[in-house]
């Protein structure tokens, strides 16, 4: 197996009393997009910061190319790119200068550019911090955070407060990233960007990893009843619903019928996976034809679900303890 590129060992950081970090451990390979997702307060920032050498560790290792960032963080420097939460910048600056002045930080640093052709910024170069949009303030962000060539670039909560057709452009900015070689460690706290980003990731939650895996071999593990809807219209409606419900009294891969609120004439059949086999076939033999089927498809809110016993809720904004100490 490659050498990982990140490796987390057991992690913990505590503020005073507070656990933000209880015991995370994962491994990052060459050229994925790794995903840390889970709740707003679940540790992900602690835990990259941690990483970057921006915090002292309370227990467990931390190691990027090999290299441990508690012990050293002046070796990892050039090696990893940082784009953390709320980077700011004087309103005056233009994307240009900030590229140019954050290279000079750098013993070898991208071409400005590159990047500034890479995140779709060429055409404001001239304009001004304070003048660009949510979404050109990310795409600067990330371009600071590969500024310096690093081989990794961790990005932390990158499309909060985008809009979606903006934070879609910046998924596809992200692999274009990827696919120039860096390694990316994104963090997230929404469900959707890491299904649709990450290679692999992991979910923690308040300071745990809880689950690790890839999206679609999470949620292909779990082990939930699988529903299929079907809609009528008002004459057939009556008559379908007395067919499934008969049929889930009757059928071993029928477990449930029901109404889900809000939308008319939807009638939601659960069961195993071969639930689809017993409704199409109870609904053609009474010549029910619906206006529409669907299956629900499982996502990984299904998977935090499974492993937590709680609804995950990516708006919940719990108040933050003090911002005091940051070592
Ligand atoms: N400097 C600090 N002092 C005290 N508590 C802190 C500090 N920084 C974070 N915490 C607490 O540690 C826990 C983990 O915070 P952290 O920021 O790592 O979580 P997170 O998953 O990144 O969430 P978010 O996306 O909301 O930042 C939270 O309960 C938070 O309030």
């Amino acid at each position: 197996m490659t050498q990982p590129v990140v490796e987390v060992t057991n992690l913990r950081k505590t503020y005073g009393p507070k656990v933000a970090v209880d015991d995370v451990t994962f491994a990052v390979r060459p050229g994925e997009i790794f995903g840390i997702l889970g709740p707003n307060g679940a540790g992900k920032t602690t835990t990259v910061e941690t990483l970057a050498g921006l915090r002292r560790a309370d227990g467990g290792t931390v190691r990027v190319l090999g290299r441990d960032t508690q012990r050293d963080p002046a070796a990892v420097k050039d090696l990893l790119g940082v784009q953390l939460q709320e980077a700011a910048l004087h309103d005056k600056i233009t994307v240009g200068e900030a590229l140019r002045l954050f290279a000079g930080f750098y013993p070898n640093p991208a071409d400005p550019d590159e990047l500034l052709a890479l995140l779709d910024l060429t055409e404001h170069v001239d304009k001004q911090f304070g003048r660009l949009s949510g979404g050109q303030k990310q795409r600067l962000s990330i371009a600071l955070a590969l500024i310096g060539n690093p081989e990794v670039a961790i990005l932390d909560e990158l499309t909060t407060g985008l809009d979606p057709q903006a934070r879609r452009s910046t998924w596809d900015l992200v692999e274009r990233v990827r696919d120039t070689g860096v390694t990316i460690l994104l963090v997230t706290h929404f469900m959707e960007e890491a299904e649709r980003l990450c290679d692999r990731l992991v979910v923690i939650d308040a300071g745990r990893v809880v689950a690790d895996g890839t999206p679609s071999g999470l949620i292909a593990d779990l082990d939930t009843d699988r529903t299929v809807v079907v809609r009528f219209t008002d004459d057939a409606h009556e008559p379908a619903r007395a067919v499934l419900d008969r049929l889930a009294a009757e059928h071993p891969d029928v477990t449930g019928v029901a109404e889900p609120n809000g939308v008319p004439g939807e009638i939601a059949v659960t069961g195993t996976p071969r639930v689809l086999f017993a409704v199409v076939p109870a609904l053609a033999a009474a010549d029910l034809v619906p206006d529409d089927v669907r299956t629900v498809t499982r996502t990984l809110e299904d998977v935090f679900l499974a492993v937590t016993g709680r609804t995950y809720d990516q708006d919940d904004e719990p108040a933050h303890a003090a911002e005091g100490d940051r070592s």
